[in-house]
């Protein structure tokens, strides 16, 4: 898969833009708030829909102007086709095609892309809701079903604990009307969990051998996904639905008080072990930089087997910061399959043999030129 064309109007930093790309790795470089992230965002917005820096559309319009623009050219095995998304005061409108998409999911996933940035970091040992995000994006973008099954989750999820906070401690508490949408989110819980402990073990089994590559043979990734309670078996997938009924059954009084769903996967999370030891608690900042890009690593692998096309890498200003032997093999490993854009101050801290031919783009105050031009 590939971004032949991109035209962005009125979005961030740029009034109006129109470029073309090579297939292969396309460099942006320029001094820092020049516009070289705000590029990455408008490729990553054509996959997602949303940003991956900001959850308020109306930051992505040029200051002083009512809209934005971002639009490209795809290309993938089969056939070419154009994606846009506007932002507006009519809202978010996504076009596929030239065709207008009532729902949002779509479009998601039209564009698949793997972004690596420097909040990647916190993957190892930030909050369980980043893991989690990682989860649900990357899932997301690939599976319309999961992504449904999520947005159908977090409604009922909304719906249940709305009714255990209002009516939670009343007398005339519906245990009718209750036990329908504890059944509902049971079933959209089992396939969230199914999926995603399907997505987890596959990315362990692609991480691990090249995270041995990076790490010069030493360190031995493993990843796992856990449930936020030892009350609930993962390893019994096939009684996860009876499991769940016994525990909400249990925890009814307790979840009454609190006015909350206490169990579920909107509380679970995902583990990085090396050589068998938490990583969240023993990794160093060059292992957990080389976990981050061993995942991403795995996850273009993962892509690539289920939607049988690479997906398109973003790196913001991350390369520099990899060594020459693992900058090395990143490009080792993406080279010729995967058409990437990484963003960099300066160009020399890349000891690059692609730098021959890549595309280079100066990145000035929301200006491009072109080596060359
Ligand atoms: N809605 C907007 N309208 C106009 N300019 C904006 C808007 N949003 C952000 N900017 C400008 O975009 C610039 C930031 O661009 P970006 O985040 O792409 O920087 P960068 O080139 O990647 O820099 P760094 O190397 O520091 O990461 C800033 O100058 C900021 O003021």
């Amino acid at each position: 898969m590939k971004v032949k064309q991109l035209q962005l109007k009125n979005y961030r930093n740029y009034e109006l833009l129109d470029l073309t790309f090579n297939d292969g790795l396309t460099i942006l470089t320029g001094e820092n708030a020049q516009g070289k992230t705000n590029l990455l965002e408008a490729i990553f917005l054509l996959s997602m829909a949303k940003s991956h820096r900001t959850n308020h559309d109306n930051e992505l319009i040029r200051w002083g102007e009512s809209y934005a623009q971002v639009e490209a050219m795809i290309e993938t095995k089969n056939y070419d086709f154009p994606l846009s998304l506007s932002f507006g005061p009519k809202g978010k409108i996504a076009k596929v095609n030239h065709i207008e998409q009532a729902k949002l999911s779509h479009f998601i996933g039209k564009l698949n892309v793997v972004l690596f940035a420097p909040e990647d970091l916190q993957l190892i040992k930030g909050s369980p809701s980043l893991r989690r995000k990682f989860l649900d994006s990357e899932l997301g973008q690939s599976h319309p079903v999961y992504l449904q099954a999520l947005l159908d989750y977090n409604r009922i999820l909304k719906q249940r604990n709305r009714y255990l906070k209002e009516n939670g401690y009343k007398k005339q508490f519906d245990q009718v009307y209750f036990d329908v949408i504890t059944d509902q989110l049971i079933e959209k819980a089992v396939e969230i969990i199914t999926y995603r402990i399907e997505f987890v073990e596959a990315l362990d089994e692609l991480a691990r051998p090249i995270h041995k590559s990076l790490s010069n043979q030493r360190d031995i990734l493993s990843l796992e996904y856990k449930s936020s309670t030892s009350k609930l078996d993962y390893e019994q997938l096939d009684t996860l639905d009876q499991q769940f009924h016994r525990l909400y059954e249990n925890s009814l009084e307790r979840e009454k008080e609190r006015g909350v769903t206490a169990y579920g996967p909107h509380r679970d999370d995902f583990y990085f072990a090396l050589n068998e030891k938490d990583a969240q608690n023993f990794a160093s900042q060059g292992q957990q930089r080389t976990i981050v890009l061993s995942l991403k690593l795995a996850e273009i692998e993962w892509l690539n087997n289920r939607i049988g096309e690479y997906p398109i890498l973003l790196l913001d200003d991350v390369l520099s910061e990899l060594d020459d032997n693992r900058q090395h093999i990143l490009m080792s490993q993406i080279e010729g399959k995967v058409q990437t854009f990484l963003t960099t101050a300066t160009i020399k801290g890349l000891n690059l043999t692609q730098l021959e031919h890549a595309q280079i783009l100066y990145v000035e105050d929301g200006q491009i030129t072109e080596e060359g031009e």
